[in-house]
């Protein structure tokens, strides 16, 4: 009996953990990469998946609604949703550096969903701009630990916040 009771103080005293969670996005997106040299230069889309990995310890407040967790799958969810899914969802991205203004301007004024971005729109730079975007966004307990952008069967960037601190 004396054994079990140790037991149970063990598991009340265990240091916190810090612990990785990832939700995982999808979302449609057209882009066309300005002065290219191959077919990505065209008008295209593509169906991303985007992978968003935080890091943080989870609750120990016995009392608070959320514990046990680093932060709720549903918070990061809508975090992730207003600030890139339903931005990106069904939208055309164009770098508004390039002539492709023009483009993006007549498809505005004809009622499609444009986005017009201060970078040449590939994976690279489309991951770091939704990595400032969701950092912005998160509570100051939790870190963006890293995100995976994948933008067909066979490529994805990934971002890192190690890499980049
Ligand atoms: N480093 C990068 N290279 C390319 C990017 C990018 O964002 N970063 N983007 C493109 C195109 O937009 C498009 O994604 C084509 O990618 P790719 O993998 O070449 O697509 P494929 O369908 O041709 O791939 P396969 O699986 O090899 O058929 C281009 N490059
Ligand atoms: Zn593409």
């Amino acid at each position: 009996m004396q054994g079990v009771k140790n037991l149970y103080l063990c598991t009340k005293f265990v240091p916190m953990a810090l612990i990785r969670i990832t939700k995982q996005f999808s979302f449609e997106t057209g882009h066309a990469l300005f002065g290219y040299d191959g077919k990505c230069k065209n008008v295209h889309g593509h169906s991303y998946k985007l992978a968003v990995t935080v890091i943080g310890e989870p609750i120990s407040d016995e009392d608070h609604v959320k514990l046990g967790m680093v932060i709720d799958f549903g918070d990061l969810k809508k975090i992730v949703k207003q600030e890139i899914v339903d931005k990106f969802d069904h939208a055309t991205v164009f770098n508004k550096n390039t002539p492709h203004v023009e483009l993006a301007e007549e498809l505005q004024t004809r009622g499609h969903n444009v986005i017009l971005v201060d970078y040449q729109p590939t994976s690279e730079n489309m991951i770091q701009d939704f990595a400032e975007r969701i950092k912005s966004r998160l509570p100051q307990h939790i870190e963006l630990y890293s995100l995976r952008l994948q933008e067909t069967e066979t490529s994805y960037a990934e971002w890192y916040a190690s890499d980049n601190s």
